[in-house]
């Protein structure tokens, strides 16, 4: 059964000037994700993923093309964004930061309290609701973001590489715990990752893109069962393959784009 289309991106190219030089960071993307779609995207560093992810938020206007988010519910923020880091505020407790989407939109406090205390609790963190930031680790800092993210009930996620800066239990660890919620709520979601293991591992898409400007080169589909585990992406010989294709794929790209 196929879906409907969530994101519909046509032939979107951003350059940024600076100093009368023009960089264009990726030029005539198209992609459609369906609705509930988790996709990954993977491509060399400054092939444009993070200024992509950025304009579907409305922080950066493109230099051609459109895209379109399907909007189901006009209550709902079209998307909400996770970024790598800083990005919650040191002032506010671990609750508030977490309401903010909900806040900022004059939810009722009810709601705000009940959604909010649903997702901390989800990401083991409704204990920790009146702390402050300073007081946590950087894995629970990110569960404040995803908390967040889910609270805020957005049409979509685009999530810029959220647990690159962790280390690899706890990174694990909140990929589960994202992947949980995420079969709970089938939001649709775009995630960049520089970790083929974790594409494999959370994708049901991987979209290749090749170095700056940045192309759609490829694209494949992970067709493991969820849930997965670490063991399964390492020892079935299909995901090895993919491994191995995507491997290849970022060091030609890497390769070909210093020479
Ligand atoms: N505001 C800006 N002004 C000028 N150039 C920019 C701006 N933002 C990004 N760029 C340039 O656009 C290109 C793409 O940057 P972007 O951060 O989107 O790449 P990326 O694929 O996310 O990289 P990485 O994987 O290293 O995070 C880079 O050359 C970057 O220097």
């Amino acid at each position: 059964m196929t879906r409907e289309i969530k994101i519909s991106i046509n032939h979107l190219t951003k350059a940024f000037y600076h100093k009368k030089r023009r960089v264009t960071a990726f030029e005539d993307v198209s992609l459609q994700v369906e609705d509930g779609e988790f996709v990954c995207l993977v491509g060399p560093s400054g092939c444009g993923k993070t200024t992509l992810l950025r304009i579907l938020a409305d922080l950066e206007q493109p230099s051609a093309g459109e895209f379109h988010i399907r909007q189901t519910n006009s209550g709902k923020p079209l998307q909400s964004m996770i970024f790598q880091q800083n990005g919650i505020i040191p002032w506010m407790t671990v609750r508030e930061n977490a309401a903010i989407g909900l806040t900022f939109r004059h939810s009722p406090a009810q709601l705000v309290k009940e959604r909010v205390d649903y997702y901390l609790d989800k990401v083991g963190l409704l204990q920790f609701a009146n702390h402050y930031p300073k007081e946590l680790s950087g894995g629970m800092k990110q569960r404040v973001s995803i908390a967040r993210a889910f609270a805020n009930d957005p049409e979509i996620l685009l999530m810029d590489e959220p647990f690159a800066a962790l280390d690899e239990q706890n990174k694990f660890i909140l990929q589960e715990e994202l992947l949980n919620i995420w079969e709970e709520t089938k939001k649709t979601v775009l995630f960049i990752t520089h970790s083929i293991d974790e594409a494999l591992m959370l994708s049901d898409r991987i979209i290749l893109l090749s170095a700056q400007p940045g192309k759609i080169a490829g694209e494949m589909r992970v067709g493991l069962p969820r849930p997965r585990s670490m063991e399964q992406i390492r020892s079935d010989p299909q995901m090895a393959e993919m491994f191995v294709q995507i491997w290849n794929h970022l060091q030609s790209e890497v390769q070909g784009s210093r020479t």
